[in-house]
């Protein structure tokens, strides 16, 4: 097995593409972000918000009905679409061509629900980011597996993992079975945890910033709104992996002199996003 690929400063300015000035709203990338069920639909505005403030032009959500008002007042920036369903998804339609797709944080998994996310992988050409319930639907039908498009990138949490690889005995064998996975699907993987490791086939990477602040509800919605924001923005699939991440966590070692571990939360996050951003343009003057 290869040694890891540390994310430090470096491999980062590497990857980084600094905002150009002549830039609009229309070529910044239209991210859409999928999910929501009653009671989760927070996971869908923290996500589609972290979107947005992740530099991406246009943020639509599509969720269930019961989330309309919430979505609109929580953040005017966003725009939605619901499905026909008050309190689940049960049928992805929408008439706009996003350059990103996120979908899973707070989905739920009514039957109705795993049948929408079947049709839509089975038409699906654009770039797509894949957690939390999208990700468990995958594990209880693993044989739509195959109708993911190259380089989807997959952001499982130690559990979601364990649902789509079984379980393992070390770490070692995590990372193999990992690696397997990655190779068979030709999928990046998100290995989220502490630290966050990518796994793109036979490559390691292992990420360098973030701290037990972040083991908070919401972080991993979060995250995946990061993600697909960079993906929508035109970055390399294992790009916006590598770039999601590392910000991620940086944002909560810049938080973290100010609000300690304990009273860190997901909203942090995404306050922090500009500072996080803003010491990358300093590294790279
Ligand atoms: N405000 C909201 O609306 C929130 C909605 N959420 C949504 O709730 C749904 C369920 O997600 P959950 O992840 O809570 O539930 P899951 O059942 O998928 O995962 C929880 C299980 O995973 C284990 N686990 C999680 N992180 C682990 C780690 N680092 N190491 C070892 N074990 C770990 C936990 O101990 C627990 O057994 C998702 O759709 C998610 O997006 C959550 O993200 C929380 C916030
Ligand atoms: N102790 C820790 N140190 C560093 N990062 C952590 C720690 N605990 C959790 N995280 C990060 O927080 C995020 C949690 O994601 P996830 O479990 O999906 O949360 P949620 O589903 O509640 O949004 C991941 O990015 C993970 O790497
Ligand atoms: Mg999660």
């Amino acid at each position: 097995m290869m040694n890891p690929i540390y994310i430090h400063q470096k491999e980062i300015l590497k990857r980084y593409k600094q905002p150009d000035q002549y830039t609009h709203k229309g070529i910044q990338g239209h991210a859409i972000i999928i999910g929501g069920s009653y009671g989760k639909m927070g996971a869908v505005c923290l996500s589609s918000k972290a979107c947005l403030k992740t530099g991406c032009g246009l943020v639509t959500v599509f969720i269930p009905k019961c989330g309309y008002d919430i979505l609109q007042i929580a953040i005017p920036e966003v725009m939605v679409i619901t499905d026909n369903q008050e309190k689940f998804i049960s049928n992805i339609i929408f008439d706009i061509t996003p350059q990103a797709i996120g979908i899973g944080p707070g989905l739920g998994l009514e039957i109705e629900t795993q049948q929408a996310v079947y049709k839509l992988l089975q038409t699906n050409k654009i770039p797509l980011v894949i957690d939390a319930d999208a990700l468990n639907i995958l594990s209880k039908n693993k044989e739509w597996l195959p109708l993911l498009q190259p380089k989807t990138i997959i952001s499982p949490h130690p559990k979601e993992l364990e649902r789509l690889i079984g379980k393992w005995n070390s770490d070692a064998e995590k990372l193999e079975k990992s690696i397997t996975f990655s190779k068979e699907y030709n999928l990046i993987i998100v290995m989220k945890g502490a630290p966050t490791r990518i796994i793109d086939g036979d490559t390691i990477y292992g990420n360098t910033t973030g701290n037990a602040a972040l083991a908070t509800a919401g972080t991993g919605d979060v995250l995946t709104g990061m993600i697909t924001s960079l993906l929508a923005q035109s970055y390399e699939p294992i790009n916006a992996a590598i770039l999601g991440v590392y910000l991620h966590g940086l944002t909560a070692d810049i938080a973290l002199p100010e609000t300690g571990y304990q009273s860190f939360i997901a909203s942090d996050v995404i306050t922090n996003i500009g500072k996080a951003f803003l010491s990358l343009e300093n590294l790279s003057k």
